[in-house]
């Protein structure tokens, strides 16, 4: 399978905060969702991946090159949407489309018009007058039209309504179809990745805690209940994490085989969501 962008033990320190060998890859013609608590470094990630910013160390790469010769070529094949960004907030959709366009190599005017249409955009409006939805929608629309081949979005659905959410849901799973183009996107909302996500990077405290398939994570990932008197130390170091009450234990595993054969009469397991892996693995580090 090929990987559109690669990071090979990358590095990035800031005065109080580090991302710490970071190792992944998105693979291509999927969906790659990427969660983490706030602060966990999907931003400074996502910004590295852009060449926003320089690694202290480590190597990066995008469609097979690192930047180093290649900015040009790699920006023409990445469309990124960032939640926030007002760009030509003063000009309206049809002014911004010609100062754009020239651009971008592949710019394609009539797939642009297409989903201005479709994504009832107003042609007329002021960037800066549109909705956090819309906004996203016509960032989206812009990447189509230049024929992004990866497009990364950073929090593209945080702080929209369940409508605009599920429409920006259904453009992305759609980009995908044809199989030649690769979606990566932040979020803290992690049911929206178990709807669309095909794979899953999950970052802490700037180090990456898996990097797989959704299926894989869910088979490996489930939820144990069962009475204090099973845990011992060895059955513990089975679990993420375990919490306990005088009823019983509640434990987040990542090898529900093993737990499976070793006490499948003497628990009840259940699939974790993401959100479960989440606070259970995140709420482990904090301890430690
Ligand atoms: N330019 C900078 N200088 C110093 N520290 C920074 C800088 N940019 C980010 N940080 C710090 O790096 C850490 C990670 O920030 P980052 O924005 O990558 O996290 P995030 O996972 O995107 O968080 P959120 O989900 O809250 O957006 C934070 O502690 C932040 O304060």
């Amino acid at each position: 399978m090929e990987d559109v962008v690669t990071l090979q033990h990358v590095n990035k320190a800031y005065k109080d905060f580090a991302l710490k060998d970071i190792s992944f890859s998105v693979k291509k013609g999927y969906i790659t969702g990427f969660i983490g608590p706030n602060g966990a470094g999907k931003t400074t990630t996502i910004k590295l991946m852009l060449n926003l910013l320089e690694a202290d160390s480590g190597s990066i790469n995008v469609f097979g090159h690192n930047y180093l010769g290649h900015v040009n070529d790699i920006k023409q094949r990445i469309g990124f949407i960032y939640a926030d960004h007002h760009l030509y907030g003063h000009l309206t959709i049809e002014k911004m489309k010609r100062v754009l366009a020239p651009f971008y190599k592949n710019w394609d005017d009539q797939v642009f018009a297409e989903y201005v249409e479709r994504l009832q955009l107003p042609w007329t409006k002021k960037i800066g007058h549109l909705s956090k939805g819309m906004g996203t929608k016509l960032s989206i629309a812009i990447a189509l039209s230049h024929h992004a081949d990866l497009i990364i979005l950073d929090e593209p659905t945080s702080g929209l309504d369940p409508i605009s959410r599920r429409e920006i849901l259904e453009l992305l799973t759609e980009v995908i179809q044809d199989e030649e183009k690769t979606v990566f996107f932040s979020t803290h909302i992690t049911t929206d990745l178990e709807q669309i996500a095909d794979y899953i990077t999950f970052i802490d405290q700037g180090s990456i805690v898996f990097s797989e398939s959704k299926e894989s994570i869910t088979e490996r990932y489930y939820l144990v209940r069962g009475a204090n008197e099973l845990l011992d130390k060895d059955i513990r170091s089975l679990f993420v994490q375990v919490r306990q009450t005088s009823v019983g234990f509640e434990g987040l595993t990542n090898q529900a085989e093993l737990v499976r054969r070793l006490m499948e009469d003497h628990v009840v397991m259940e699939r974790a969501s993401l959100e479960d892996i989440m606070v259970y693995t995140v709420g482990k580090r904090k301890e430690e």
